[in-house]
């Protein structure tokens, strides 16, 4: 599930809510669309930050439920829908980013990490590749060269190399989501 709460300075927090690694699971995947939608038609709100709890941002597709049907919301329209939001969103990203989940923080506009944090596209490892858009929005991110590496090797980067590379826009060693909110906080209003 996703969990909403309204922080003062009109910041929506949506919470992924899925331990030990908030994977995307049907509901996490429900949670999301439905608290995106909420702070969307939110008139107080004018800004998001999306986190996991317990520090760990996201692990991606729930391994757990890959011997199952699909079900619940696809996960291509839900990154679009989130890219869309015409309120800044930031992903407050602490502990890991993987895969899916690093797909979920490439549709949002800002990307805030903890310097302790992992980031990648272990797809490949596998045997698929990054289905939810990875694959075009990180080579417009940060080239194709070094998309190309991360997506074929699958490896897990520091925070300090997603900076270099432009993945992230801040690195903190402190609280990652409260630094998230408060740097939407400053964007808020703007185009
Ligand atoms: C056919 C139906 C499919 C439906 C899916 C649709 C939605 C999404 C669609 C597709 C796009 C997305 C694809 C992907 O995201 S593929 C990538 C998936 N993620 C991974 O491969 C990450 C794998 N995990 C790791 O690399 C590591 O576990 C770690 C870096 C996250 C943490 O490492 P470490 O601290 O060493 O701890 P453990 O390895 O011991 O793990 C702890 C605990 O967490 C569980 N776990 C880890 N990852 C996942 C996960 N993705 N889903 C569910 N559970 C996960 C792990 O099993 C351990 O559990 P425990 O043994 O019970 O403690």
């Amino acid at each position: 599930m996703a969990t909403y709460s309204r922080l003062p300075g009109s910041v929506a927090l949506i919470t992924l809510q899925n331990p030990p690694v908030n994977a995307l699971s049907a509901a996490v995947r429900q949670g999301i669309v439905d608290t995106v939608q909420r702070a969307l038609k939110d008139p107080k709100v004018t800004s998001v930050v999306i986190c996991g709890q317990n520090g760990k941002f996201c692990g991606g597709a729930d391994i757990r439920e890959f011997a199952g049907p699909m079900l619940g919301p696809p996960l291509v329209p839900m990154i679009h829908a989130i890219e869309a939001v015409d309120k800044p969103v930031a992903a407050a990203i602490e502990g890991v980013a993987l895969g899916g989940g690093l797909e979920l923080a490439l549709g949002c506009h800002y990307r805030i990490a903890h310097s302790k944090a992992l980031l990648g596209l272990p797809e490949v490892t596998l045997g698929l590749l990054p289905g939810a858009g990875g694959t075009q929005r990180l080579p417009r991110l940060i080239g194709l060269t070094a998309a190309l590496d991360l997506i074929t090797t699958g490896r897990h980067i520091s925070a300090a190399e997603a900076l270099k590379l432009g993945i992230v826009d801040q690195v903190t060693d402190s609280n990652a989501v409260d630094q998230a909110v408060e740097f939407v906080r400053s964007v808020a209003g703007r185009s």
